[in-house]
């Protein structure tokens, strides 16, 4: 679509005419066209001509600024809009985030931050268009992403126009979804990209250690400080941190982290002094964060500044036939690796991978298709070949199993001792749903008291997580 060569960058919306006027003359020093609008009619008027970006002050004399932003947003094509708050309304903001808005700005706003924000606003603006004309639907992948089903072609949407934002950014989705490969393309397909992208588990470190781990130490903070530490915010320095189990964080590292956020500085355990950092947050959960700040387990606080934009990973089961196409990439691999050679799947086998439910989501496909390479006897998989390791991956496939399927050959060389069956399925429940021994339990059809016993058994499952 072509723009008229005469459209203004920028429409700037705001009501108090010298604040107006200086906005306006930084905006056009910094090289732009800006039109401005002290109301929302002239603004309406204005928006006629097409800006790429919008500043919006919400506070307007004739209308309500949010019901303008939504006017804004919904408009094809939609400017990029920034919206402007005063102090101490930062619900606001976060709404306007919601409505569509992509950054906001706090008054008294200095300068510098004024034209950063709008270039990034304009360089969205582009991206957004170039999206527009490379997405037609038809992706079959995103940096490491496979798949090509429309839950996740808004995945990929979603992913291309945060990607420049500076925004937070709150991945949802259950276990083993690839929300982790989401964070990596957010980083990859961002501004940041040539700095680190660093992955903290917040539910895999002890306590005790995660200040450290996150803000570091000086030495001497405490016991066992032998040497300064750096922490994963000062790893990440310029590029991207992504928290991952957020919603596991205990209450008091809560509380830094939603310090962190506000002003983006932090203090090593041990130092009087602060550091400023510049990170881009990415933070994941498999728990419905909204649930647990109701429950009184996460704080309110921090849940809207952790969650201004948002992209919710689809189960496998809403994706259509990626189920097959990420089987047979899974097998090409895994056989590479094993140096075995496999036909493919027969249409029963594919069958039953439309059919069955994947809890545990892409990991547990991986999971299945990895044993299968190594165990199976090489040639072309079948229905019931692959009913059996989704069996001895815990899981419950009579219900999903094709009632045609023919019986599996035994291979007296795949005939493995019971216990470590049992304990191969255990692990691959715990994995299907990332550590929670009681969901876990739900899918074996025994309690979690028998996943706790299984692990005083020499060579038995850890799960002292
Ligand atoms: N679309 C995909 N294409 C290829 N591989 C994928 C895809 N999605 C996930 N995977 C693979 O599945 C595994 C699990 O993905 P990932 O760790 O990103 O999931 P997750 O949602 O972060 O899981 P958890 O909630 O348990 O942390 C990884 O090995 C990842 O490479």
């Amino acid at each position: 679509m072509s723009r008229d060569q005469s459209a203004p960058d920028i429409l700037l919306v705001e009501d108090e005419p010298s604040l107006a006027h200086l906005y306006a003359r930084l905006l056009g020093a910094a090289g732009w066209t800006v039109a401005t609008a002290t109301g929302a009619a002239e603004a309406r008027r204005l928006l006629a001509g097409e800006p790429r970006a919008v500043v919006l002050d919400l506070n307007l004399p004739d209308a309500d600024g949010m019901e303008l932003l939504q006017e804004i947003t919904g408009r094809r094509p939609a400017p990029t809009v920034i919206v402007v708050t005063v102090r101490g309304s930062i619900r606001t903001a976060v709404d306007a985030m919601r409505f569509g808005a992509y950054d906001f700005l706090v008054k008294p706003v200095a300068s510098e931050r004024l034209t950063t924000t709008v270039r990034n606003a304009l360089d969205r603006s582009r991206l957004i268009r170039l999206v527009d004309d490379l997405t037609d639907g038809t992706r079959d992948g995103l940096g490491g992403m496979i798949g090509s089903a429309p839950a996740m072609q808004a995945v990929y949407r979603m992913i291309l126009m945060i990607a420049q934002s500076a925004a937070p950014v709150l991945i949802t989705g259950e276990s083993g979804t690839g929300k982790e490969l989401c964070a990596e393309a957010i980083h990859r397909f961002g501004r940041r990209s040539a700095a680190p992208l660093v992955a903290v588990n917040c539910g895999a470190i002890p306590q005790a250690l995660a200040e450290s781990e996150l803000f570091g130490h000086v030495r001497g903070a405490f016991t066992g400080a032998t040497a300064d530490r750096v922490g994963a915010v000062a790893q990440a320095e310029g590029g991207t941190l992504f928290l991952d189990e957020i919603g596991e964080l205990e209450p008091d590292l809560q509380v830094k982290l939603l310090r962190f956020t506000q002003t983006m500085t932090y203090r090593r355990v041990g130092d009087d002094g602060s550091t400023q950092a510049d990170i881009r947050l990415v933070c994941a959960t498999n728990r419905r964060l909204a649930g647990e700040v109701a429950a009184g387990r996460f704080r309110e606080d921090l849940f809207y500044r952790v969650n201004v934009l948002a992209i919710d990973m689809p189960p496998l089961r809403d994706r259509d036939d990626d189920v097959v196409r990420l089987a047979r990439h899974f097998l090409d691999r895994f056989a590479g690796e094993e140096g075995k050679r496999f036909e493919g799947l027969t249409a029963e086998a594919e069958g039953l991978l439309r059919s069955y439910p994947w809890p545990g989501n892409v990991r547990q496909l991986q999971n299945v298709i990895r044993a299968l390479a190594v165990l199976a006897r090489p040639g072309t998989i079948d229905g019931a070949t692959l009913a059996t390791f989704l069996h001895a991956g815990g899981a419950d496939v009579a219900a999903a199993a094709p009632t045609t399927a023919a019986p599996a050959q035994p291979d007296p060389r795949l005939v493995r001792p019971l216990a470590e069956l049992e304990n191969a399925a255990i692990e691959a429940a715990l994995a299907a749903f990332g550590g929670n021994v009681t969901r876990a339990a739900r899918a074996l059809g025994i309690g979690p008291a028998t996943i706790y016993r299984k692990r005083g058994r020499p060579g038995g499952v850890d799960v002292s997580e």
